[in-house]
C-alpha cells in the first residue's frame, strides 16, 4: 500500500487526515512542520505528500521547493486554509500536484490523492519501460559458452545470489549483468551501474554510499549514493578490481549487514540490493598482490560467469555480423545490405581483439564503404588494420 507523508502543524488536522487515510489502507507518517517533514522526506521513499502551507520553521512553499530538488517525481498536495488559496495556486504553479482546502472534503481528498498516486505509478512504470526498451539487448550466439551462460542466467537470475562476471574488455559482461537483472524478481526496480575504474578513489565512497551536506569541501548538498538508489533493484559494480582497499572494506560491510552509512553521517540505512560485479582482472591474482580483499572476493563470487572473448567462440560471428548489419542499416535508414558467405568466413577467421564493439565498428565500416552486397574483397580491403596493410604492401 502507498506511503503517505502528512505535514501539518495542527495536530487535529493531522489526526483527521491520518485517520481517514489509514482507514482507506494507506500507510501514514506525520510531521509537525516543514523542517521535520523534509527530514522524513529525504529518508524514506514516499508515494505522495500532503503538506500544509502555513507552518512554523519551514513553511509549505519552502518544503515544496526543497522536496522537488531531492525528488521531483513525488506528488505533493498542498492543504490550504481560508487565507491562503492564492498561495496554494502559486504552489501548483511551482510544481505542487494540486491543493485541497481546509477543512478537507473527504471525497475531494481521496480523489486528489488517488490521482496523485496514479501519477507516481505511471512515472515509475514509464521509467522502467523506457529503460527496458533502450537497455535490454539481445544476447546473440548459440556457441557452447554462450548457451551455457544463458542457462546459468536462467537459473541464477531469480535468486538473490551475487554474481561475479569476468572477461576481457567489451566481451559482453555488462550485457550479462543486464540479463540477470531483467530476469530477476527485481526487474521492476532499478539497475544502477557504477564504473569503479572511472571514479577517483577519493570520491568512490561518496558515490557508493552518498554523503551528508558539508561532510567534505565539495559536498554542498546531501547526496544519495548508488547503494540507496539501487534499493529494490540491482547494483552493477563494473571494474570492481579497480576499487580502492578502503572502499572495498565499506562495500564488504554493506554486503555483510545490508546497511550503509552516508559519508559524514552517523545513521545506518538499510538497503535491499542485489550486487552483480564485473572485472577484466584476475581477482585472485589481485588478492595475492594484496590489491583485493579475499573476504570481499568470496562475498562477490557466489556464482562465477566467465564470458570468453570472440576468438574463442568464432562460431557466433556469423549471427553477430547479421545482427549488427540489421542494426547499422536501420540506423542509417537504408535497406539491409547482403553479405557473401566468403565475406562472413573471412570475418570469422579474422583475429579479433575480443571486444565485440570492434566487430560492430567493422560492420558499420563495411556498410558505409561497400555496395549492396558486402564481398570477401570488401573485407580484405577494409577490415585489415592499416598497420598490417602497410607491412603487407
Ligand atoms: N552476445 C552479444 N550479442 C549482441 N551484442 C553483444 C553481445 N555481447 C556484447 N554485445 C554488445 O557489445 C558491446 C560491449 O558489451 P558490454 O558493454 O556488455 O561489454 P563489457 O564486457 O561489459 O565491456 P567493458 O569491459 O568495456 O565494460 C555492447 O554494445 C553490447 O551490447
Amino acid at each position: 500500500m502507498a506511503n503517505i507523508l502528512i505535514i501539518d502543524d495542527e495536530k487535529a488536522i493531522r489526526k483527521t487526515l491520518s485517520e481517514i487515510l489509514s482507514y482507506e489502507g494507506y500507510k501514514i507518517d506525520e510531521a509537525a512542520d516543514g523542517a521535520e517533514g523534509f527530514k522524513m522526506y529525504k529518508e524514506k521513499a514516499y508515494d505522495a505528500v500532503l503538506c500544509d502551507i502555513k507552518m512554523p520553521k519551514m513553511d509549505g512553499l519552502e518544503f515544496l521547493e526543497k522536496a522537488k530538488e531531492v525528488n521531483p517525481d513525488i506528488p505533493i498536495v498542498m492543504v490550504s486554509g481560508h487565507g491562503n488559496i492564492d498561495t496554494a495556486v502559486d504552489a501548483v504553479k511551482k510544481g505542487a500536484y494540486d491543493y485541497i482546502s481546509k477543512p478537507p472534503d473527504l471525497n475531494r481528498l481521496l480523489i486528489t490523492l488517488r490521482n496523485a498516486l496514479d501519477k507516481t505509478t505511471l512515472v515509475a512504470e514509464t521509467k522502467t519501460l523506457r529503460k527496458k526498451v533502450s537497455k535490454t539487448q539481445a544476447m546473440i550466439g548459440e556457441s557452447a559458452p554462450i548457451s551455457k551462460i544463458k542457462e546459468t542466467i536462467a537459473k541464477v537470475a531469480p535468486t538473490d545470489a551475487r554474481v561475479l562476471v569476468t572477461g576481457e574488455n567489451g566481451v559482453g559482461k555488462e550485457l550479462v549483468a543486464r540479463w540477470i537483472h531483467e530476469y530477476s524478481g527485481r526487474a521492476a526496480g532499478p539497475m544502477i551501474e557504477v564504473n569503479c575504474a572511472a571514479i577517483p578513489s577519493e570520491l568512490i565512497e561518496s558515490e557508493l554510499f552518498g554523503h551528508e551536506k558539508g561532510s567534505f569541501t565539495s559536498a554542498i548538498k546531501q547526496r544519495i549514493g548508488k547503494f540507496e538508489q539501487a534499493s529494490g533493484g540491482t547494483l552493477f559494480l563494473d571494474e570492481i578490481g579497480d576499487m580502492s582497499l578502503s572502499a572495498q572494506a565499506k562495500v564488504l560491510r554493506a554486503l555483510q549487514e545490508g546497511k550503509i552509512t552516508r559519508v559524514g553521517g552517523d545513521k545506518e540505512i538499510s538497503v535491499d540490493v542485489r550486487v552483480v560485479a564485473a572485472t577484466n582482472k584476475d581477482l585472485l591474482k589481485e588478492v595475492e598482490d594484496k590489491n583485493f580483499r579475499l573476504d570481499l572476493y568470496h562475498r562477490l563470487s557466489v556464482i562465477l560467469i566467465h564470458v570468453p572473448s570472440l576468438n574463442e567462440r568464432s562460431e557466433d560471428i556469423p549471427a553477430l555480423v547479421d545482427h549488427f548489419l540489421e542494426g547499422v542499416c536501420s540506423e542509417y535508414g537504408i535497406a539491409k545490405k547482403g553479405i557473401d558467405k566468403d565475406a562472413v568466413k573471412a570475418l570469422q577467421q579474422h583475429k579479433w581483439s575480443g571486444n565485440i564493439r570492434e566487430l560492430r565498428n567493422v560492420v558499420e565500416r563495411l556498410v558505409i564503404l561497400s555496395g549492396k552486397t558486402i564481398t570477401a574483397e570488401d573485407v580484405a580491403d577494409y577490415v585489415v588494420p592499416s598497420k598490417e596493410r602497410k607491412q603487407n604492401a
